[in-house]
C-alpha cells in the first residue's frame, strides 16, 4: 500500500445536504476500508468505555498542554467537558491502513488546512436551498429554530465552497443513486 492510500478524506457541506446518507452507504459497501478518529475527551469514562476506543480520556491539564502544543485540530466544551480531535487522532487511522474519513463544517475544514494531514477535500451540496430546506424538515431530526439555524450557516458554507480552490471536487446531490455513484467514483478515485 502506498502512502498515497492513507490520506484522509475531509467531506463537508451544509448540514442536510446528504453527507451521512453518503457515508452511510459507502461503509456498508466497504466495511473494512474506512475508519474515524478517536476524539479525546475530559469527561469520565462510561461503563464499558474503553479508553483509546470510544475516547482518548485524559486529563483537563494533559489536554490543554495538547492544546497549547497545537496538538489539537479543533476543541470544544460541552457541559464542563473538554472534547476535541487531534492532528495524532487522525494519522493513526491512516497507519493501521484505514482511510480516515472527516465529516466536519467549513470552521473544521479551516482548521484542517492549517495542519499537515493533507488530505483530499470533498464538498456535498443540496441542489438548492429550497431543497435543502424540504429535506432537512423531512428527517425531522430538528426544532424549527435548529433548521433556521442550519438554513442561514449553509449560505455561508456553499460561498465558502465556492471560492477557488477550497474543494478538491463538488458532488451536487440531486437525484440520490447517481449523486452516491459520483461520490463513490470520487472515493474510489483518490483511494485507488
Ligand atoms: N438525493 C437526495 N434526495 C432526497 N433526499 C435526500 C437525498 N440525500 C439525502 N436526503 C435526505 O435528506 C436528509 C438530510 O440528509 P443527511 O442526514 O444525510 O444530511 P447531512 O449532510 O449528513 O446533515 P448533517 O450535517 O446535519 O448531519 C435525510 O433525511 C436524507 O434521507
Amino acid at each position: 500500500m502506498s502512502s498515497e492510500t492513507t490520506r484522509p478524506i475531509v467531506i463537508s457541506g451544509p448540514s442536510g445536504a446528504g453527507k451521512s446518507t453518503f457515508l452511510k452507504r459507502l461503509f456498508a459497501e466497504y466495511p473494512d476500508k474506512f475508519g474515524f478518529s478517536v476524539s479525546h475527551t475530559t469527561r469520565s469514562p462510561r461503563a464499558g468505555e474503553t479508553n483509546g476506543v470510544e475516547y482518548n480520556f485524559v486529563t483537563r491539564e494533559e489536554f490543554m498542554t495538547g492544546v497549547e502544543r497545537g496538538e489539537f485540530i479543533e476543541h470544544a466544551e460541552f457541559s464542563g467537558n473538554l472534547y476535541g480531535t487531534t492532528v495524532n487522532a487522525v494519522k493513526t487511522v491512516g497507519e493501521k491502513g484505514r482511510i480516515c474519513i472527516l465529516d466536519i463544517d467549513m470552521q473544521g475544514v479551516k482548521l484542517v488546512k492549517k495542519t499537515d494531514l493533507n488530505p483530499y477535500y470533498l464538498s456535498v451540496q443540496p441542489p438548492s436551498i429550497e431543497q435543502l430546506e424540504k429535506r432537512l424538515r423531512g428527517r425531522g431530526t430538528e426544532s424549527e429554530a435548529d433548521v433556521q439555524g442550519r438554513l442561514a450557516a449553509a449560505q455561508g458554507e456553499l460561498d465558502y465552497a465556492n471560492e477557488e480552490g477550497a474543494y478538491d471536487e463538488t458532488i451536487v446531490n440531486d437525484d440520490l443513486e447517481t449523486s452516491y455513484a459520483k461520490f463513490k467514483a470520487f472515493i474510489n478515485n483518490v483511494t485507488a
